[in-house]
């Protein structure tokens, strides 16, 4: 299946946690779960926080551009639209809100899980949840905003 990143336009999948076309980014790729949405993440060893562990900039990074994708993809599903469908809906984050619960080890795949609790005129608030090994270690809460018509007007820069 498609992921929601997939049909991000060119112009905005340069983004360093979810942009297909940032080859030093993390690229990550969510899709639908019923009424979920759902990335899967394996961190490396060079994203270690203390040792055995994830650093928190990367986790609260995978709830960013995952809660992000979320809100375009449940704003598409609730106007009954493709996701190749134009105008697009391109949401950056207002608000990114990460509470620490546990640890999170760094040997093996992180899942990420999130729902749109509100969407509300150019405003969706997404609540999502990081788990490693089936256990919640993080949970965060963003609001994302449709960009307004002057941001992104700027060609991005080339990525060396
Ligand atoms: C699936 C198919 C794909 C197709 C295509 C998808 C493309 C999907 C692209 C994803 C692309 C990468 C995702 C990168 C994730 C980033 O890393 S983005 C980079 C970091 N973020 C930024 O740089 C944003 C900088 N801030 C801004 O530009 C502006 O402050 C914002 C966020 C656009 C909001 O400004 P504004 O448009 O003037 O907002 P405004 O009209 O005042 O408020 C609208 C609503 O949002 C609320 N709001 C605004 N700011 C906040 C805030 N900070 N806290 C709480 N609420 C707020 C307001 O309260 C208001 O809500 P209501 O009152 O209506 O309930």
């Amino acid at each position: 299946m498609d992921a929601f990143q997939d049909h991000y336009p060119d112009a905005v999948a340069h983004c360093f946690g979810c942009g297909r076309l940032n080859a030093h980014g993390h690229q990550i790729k969510t899709v639908w779960n019923g009424d979920e949405t759902v990335t899967r993440f394996t961190p490396e060893p060079y994203h270690t926080a203390i040792p055995g562990f994830v650093y928190g900039g990367l986790v609260a990074s995978l709830i960013d551009c995952h809660s992000t994708a979320t809100a375009a993809a449940a704003m598409y599903r609730q106007d009954g639209r493709g996701l190749d469908t134009l105008p697009p809906f391109r949401f950056v984050t207002g608000s990114l809100h990460v509470d620490y619960l546990k640890p999170t080890p760094i040997d093996g795949a992180l899942e990420i899980r999130g729902r749109a609790v509100e969407i509300k005129g150019r405003k969706v608030v997404v609540e999502t949840e990081l788990r490693a090994g089936g256990v919640v270690t993080a949970r965060g809460t963003v609001v994302a905003v449709q960009m307004p018509a002057d941001f992104g007007a700027a060609p991005p820069a080339p990525h060396r």
